[in-house]
């Protein structure tokens, strides 16, 4: 019989402990690393992980530790899933503990700030591996789905496609459908900027705008992200998949995404720091739409509604005069 697929999962929040069910649940061996000792001592005592998914029972080949090298020791699949602007720091601290030529799997969907790298891009910076030795996974995955055992598609990246194949083998379960891709660049993207796009949809959830605004969001906004997209080189047909409409659909139609709720407490007219307050897990978008932005001005892309939700977000712009000021742009042909 051939060994277990070992795969370690850094960290023990909601993507992490819901892809690390998924992988056990595809047959892979599984450690988690939690930064906080009662929740490791939790998931290995009580068999759940009571402080992200309250009741879920995790698989028995899935166990916790502390201790990031005890988690990577001899790990085929090494997985990330720490928020996007502290992977840099804390991929530098493990870096020396990775196993030899362990994949690197990044579970984030975000932009760094300052540097404007995807995830991908600060894995391969950090760590000093190969692009080839990279993988991304993304989707429609809304981890409270996942962990409850709800099925779902998703897309697994990587510029080689055996690599990314090994991946899709080893989570791929009766649930959880995973489909190859090469285009790394689209995939990421696709993911870092539907949390943008989320929050201006709950933004204008929050200001009651209807399910026109919210179609209209939607479309424009897959519209922006694949002309980011194609400036930085990603296929446009990956925004028209899981990664890039799929993603969108579910994040914008979902009470479980935490961008979508973030952006309908602001758009309700809560202030930055209530809505802050009440977020208990990561909202990528609330950083990353800066960086997006960012991204989009060093390679002259206009995307107003990424420029509309960081006004609202960062600039303390009213949500009502964001509306008029996006909505009196310039009368422009749909596609150019
Ligand atoms: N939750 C979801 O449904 C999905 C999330 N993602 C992405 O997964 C990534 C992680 O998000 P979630 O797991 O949802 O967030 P989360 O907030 O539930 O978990 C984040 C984890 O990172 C740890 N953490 C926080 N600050 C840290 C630091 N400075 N150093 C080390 N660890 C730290 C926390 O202890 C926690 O375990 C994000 O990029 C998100 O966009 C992607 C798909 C689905
Ligand atoms: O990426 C997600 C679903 O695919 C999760 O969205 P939120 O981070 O907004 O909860």
């Amino acid at each position: 019989m051939s060994k277990p697929v070992k795969a370690a999962v850094l960290s023990a929040g909601s993507w992490g402990t819901a892809f690390g069910i998924v992988l056990a649940d595809a047959g892979c061996d599984v450690t988690l690393w939690a930064r906080r000792p009662e929740v490791a001592d939790a998931i290995n005592s009580t068999r759940t992980n009571p402080d992200y998914f309250p009741g879920v029972e995790l698989p028995q080949g899935m166990r916790a530790t502390t201790d990031p090298a005890e988690a990577m020791a001899g790990a085929d699949f090494t997985v990330l899933s720490v928020p996007s602007q502290t992977l840099r720091a804390n991929l530098a601290e493990w870096t020396p503990m990775l196993a030899p030529g362990t994949v690197l799997v990044s579970l984030m969907k975000g932009v760094e700030l300052g540097t404007t790298m995807r995830m991908s891009e600060v894995i391969e910076d950090v760590a000093k591996v190969g692009h080839d030795r990279i993988a991304v996974v993304t989707g429609p995955n809304l981890a409270r789905e996942i962990a409850s055992r709800m099925p779902a598609a998703a897309v697994v990246a990587c510029t080689d496609e055996s690599v990314a194949q090994r991946l899709q083998a080893a989570s791929h379960t009766p649930y959880f459908r995973p489909y190859t891709n090469t285009d790394v660049v689209g995939c990421e993207l696709g993911g870092a900027v539907k949390n943008v796009i989320g929050l201006a949809v709950g933004i204008a959830d929050g200001m009651g705008l209807g399910d026109n605004a919210k179609g209209s969001l939607i479309t424009r906004g897959l519209a922006e992200t694949t002309r980011l997209g194609v400036a930085l080189g990603a296929d446009p047909l990956t925004f028209s998949g899981l990664a890039g409409l799929g993603d969108l659909v579910a994040t914008c139609s979902s009470p479980l995404s935490r961008n979508h709720t973030f952006g309908t407490n602001l758009g309700k007219g809560m202030t930055l720091q209530e809505t802050i307050a009440v977020t208990k897990q990561t909202a990528e978008g609330v950083k990353s739409c800066e960086s997006v932005l960012d991204l989009a001005r060093r390679h002259g892309v206009d995307m107003p509604i990424t420029e509309t939700v960081v006004g609202i977000v960062h600039e303390g712009k009213p949500p009502v005069v964001a509306l008029k000021e996006l909505m009196s742009r310039s009368a422009k042909p749909e596609r150019r």
